[in-house]
């Protein structure tokens, strides 16, 4: 029996480039819907090896009548790399793709902010549509047309803004995903609440547990809810001139994590989780906010099962280094985001390395004491 589930559309509005996000159940099947977003005769659909033996035939059933073919990447963060891009775009020569050509991103962040990259980059920018399968890729990477990759130096230093045409999140395919993975995608939820959106903060504070155990009409809620924040948050500032950073909370202590633990220890939204708890008591230490914000941030990531500790074996120094090569820095001088407590971030610049230095420090010393 097919469970009839609403379907949420949020628009990302950009002039004549806005699109829409779909979010329901069955979405993959709805071929009349996205099939519209396709324009030309050539679509190369960019998945990977987890994701593609799951779902790609059914994508595959709607694209009857085109030319199309699949690139799979091998599963995970470290291969969202240069030399993949170079492999896609051979694929799209093999293909004979014309300028008219659609790529379409069939799983999680790695496949979707490479395949967007991809498409950015053919013939100077192709049209792509983002079919996100993890819920981090529904709630954040899939919406925003940040696309790109790592380079060994460090996360996402190359990329470009690309804004897909549009995002199709069948929320079905969320039940063959792992576990660790859902609960990665809770922080990028949280993270946004905790950036500008108190209501939503509260509301997930109450839905914790409905959400921890995946109850569908809470995730959808909770997917819709952070998807409008920032579909908000693009519009007005597409190109991260200003308000866009905000988005960024935890991610300058995240992605140094992810780097220096090779992209195998944490996982993004692990990074991320971390990353937000460090700049909170950072927050604390420079007399932004209340402990009491801090230990309410903590509470909600414990509860719905995310790390808040930084894991053996890492150092403070290094990941200082690391922290000096995030795109946000100016002038040499670290630029974090940090906040005045739950729903009001800000970008912080010239962040003193001594004050970095002694939450890290105290954040690992943890493990030694
Ligand atoms: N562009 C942006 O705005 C943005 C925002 C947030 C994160 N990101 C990037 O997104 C990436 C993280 O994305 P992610 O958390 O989706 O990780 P991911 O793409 O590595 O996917 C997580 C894991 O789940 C598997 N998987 C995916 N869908 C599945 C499904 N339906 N069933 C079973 N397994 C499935 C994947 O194969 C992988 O092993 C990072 O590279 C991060 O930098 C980008
Ligand atoms: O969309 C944005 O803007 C974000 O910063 C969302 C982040 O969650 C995401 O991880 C993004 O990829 C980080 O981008 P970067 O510019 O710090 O590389
Ligand atoms: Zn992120």
């Amino acid at each position: 029996m097919t469970r009839t589930v609403t379907t949420e559309t949020i628009d990302v509005t950009l002039g004549e480039r806005s699109y829409p996000v779909w979010i329901g159940r069955g979405l993959l099947d709805d071929h009349a819907r996205w099939r519209a977003a396709v324009r030309g005769r050539h679509v190369l659909v960019i998945s990977n090896h987890t994701v593609a033996p799951l779902y790609l035939e059914r994508v595959s059933r709607g694209l009857d009548g085109l030319k199309w073919s699949s690139f799979q990447l091998e599963d995970g963060e470290a291969h969202k790399t240069f030399a993949n891009v170079g492999h896609a775009l051979h694929a799209l020569s093999q293909l004979g793709a014309t300028r008219d050509a659609c790529v379409i991103a069939l799983g999680g962040g790695v496949v979707g902010d490479l395949a967007g990259f991809t498409a950015a980059c053919w013939m100077r920018g192709i049209d792509f549509i983002q079919m996100p399968t993890t819920l981090l890729s529904m709630v954040d990477s899939s919406v925003g047309g940040k696309t790109g990759v790592n380079l060994p130096a460090g996360k996402n230093l190359v990329g470009a803004f690309h804004q897909p045409r549009a995002v199709i999140a069948d929320i079905g395919t969320l039940d063959s995903l792992p576990e660790r993975e859902y609960r990665a995608g809770l922080a990028e939820i949280i993270k946004g609440a905790a950036i500008g959106d108190p209501e939503l903060f509260t509301w997930l504070e109450l839905h914790a547990d409905a959400l921890h155990r995946r109850d569908e009409a809470r995730l959808i809620q909770a997917i819709a809810a952070k998807v409008r924040y920032k579909a908000g948050v693009v519009a007005r500032d597409e190109t991260e001139q200003g308000e866009r950073a905000l988005l960024n909370l935890g991610h300058t202590f995240g992605h140094a994590l992810e780097t220096a633990g090779h992209y195998t220890t944490l996982l993004h939204g692990e990074g991320v989780a971390i990353g937000m708890l460090l700049a909170a008591r950072l927050s604390e230490r420079l007399g932004m906010s209340a402990a009491a914000d801090t230990e309410r941030l903590g509470a909600l990531l414990h509860q719905v099962g995310l790390p808040t500790c930084v894991p053996a074996g890492f150092d403070a120094r290094q990941l200082l280094a690391l922290m000096h090569l995030d795109k946000k820095n100016t002038a040499g001088l670290l630029r974090l985001i940090l906040w005045r407590g739950i729903g009001q971030a800000e970008i912080v610049s010239g962040v003193g390395e001594s004050d970095v230095l002694a939450v890290l420090d105290e954040a690992i010393g943890v493990h030694t004491r």
